[in-house]
């Protein structure tokens, strides 16, 4: 399987451009790292290959079609805040078990305790609402994954081993990954090439436009 995003452009609203005919490509199997300094439309192109927003102009594409528009999207999203990718009328449990049901071992690794799953959103912390967005979408439905500064908010223990998982969950399923970070040593050690948005993004041959590296 392959996820490409063709010649994408994007702005919001009459805003300035974000981004100006990007083009990428990830294969299944593949481990790949998305940077670039902060405001630069990592997280704008992510939430475009998933299918989230539309871009002006370009396409997204799964095996050269366009992503499914109803069901279990074969591209997920981590968000960065989960908070805002959950129903906070829904019980932890519900939101778990809205695409698949995880078994035991995932809940284990994640450090998911069973008291949680009756808990309301609001009755969590930001890292433990995390840990639920990331084991609902390690689901067999699941082909990419776009994970998107997914563990910026987890202590480095908890950090080091949902990483571990979700890797051996990637690696079993030959999921293709794509991983959003500031954190270079997190890119060079769980990905396996690593692309520069800033020089995908057109954008940035135009004069005025900020090219400092972080
Ligand atoms: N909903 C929005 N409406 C208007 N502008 C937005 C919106 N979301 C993001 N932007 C702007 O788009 C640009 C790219 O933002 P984006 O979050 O994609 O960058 P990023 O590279 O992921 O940044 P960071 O590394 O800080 O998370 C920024 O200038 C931001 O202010």
């Amino acid at each position: 399987m392959l996820l490409e995003a063709k010649n994408i452009s994007y702005r919001y609203r009459q805003g300035p451009w974000i981004l100006k005919e990007v083009t990428l490509s990830v294969g299944e199997g593949e481990q790949v790292g998305l940077v670039g300094p902060s405001g630069y439309g990592k997280s704008t192109l992510s939430r475009i290959l998933a299918g989230y927003i539309k871009p002006a102009s370009g396409e997204v594409l799964l095996d050269g079609r366009e992503l499914p528009t109803e069901g279990h999207s074969p591209v997920q999203l981590i968000y960065q805040h989960p908070e805002k990718a959950i129903n906070p009328l829904w019980r932890m449990k519900d939101i778990l078990n809205e695409g698949w049901v995880p078994d035991q071992r995932i809940l284990d690794s994640m450090g998911i305790e069973p008291g949680w799953l009756e808990r309301w959103p609001s009755e969590l912390s930001g890292g433990e609402l995390q840990r639920f967005c990331i084991a609902r979408v390690l689901g067999p439905k699941t082909r990419f994954l776009i994970a998107d500064e997914m563990s910026t908010m987890l202590d480095v223990i908890t950090q080091a081993q949902i990483w571990e998982l979700m890797l051996r969950i990637v690696e079993e399923r030959r999921m293709g990954l794509i991983v959003v970070t500031h954190n270079k040593a997190l890119a060079q050690n769980v990905c396996t090439r690593i692309i520069s948005l800033p020089e995908l993004n057109k954008l940035n041959t135009n004069a005025g436009f900020p090219q400092n590296e972080e």
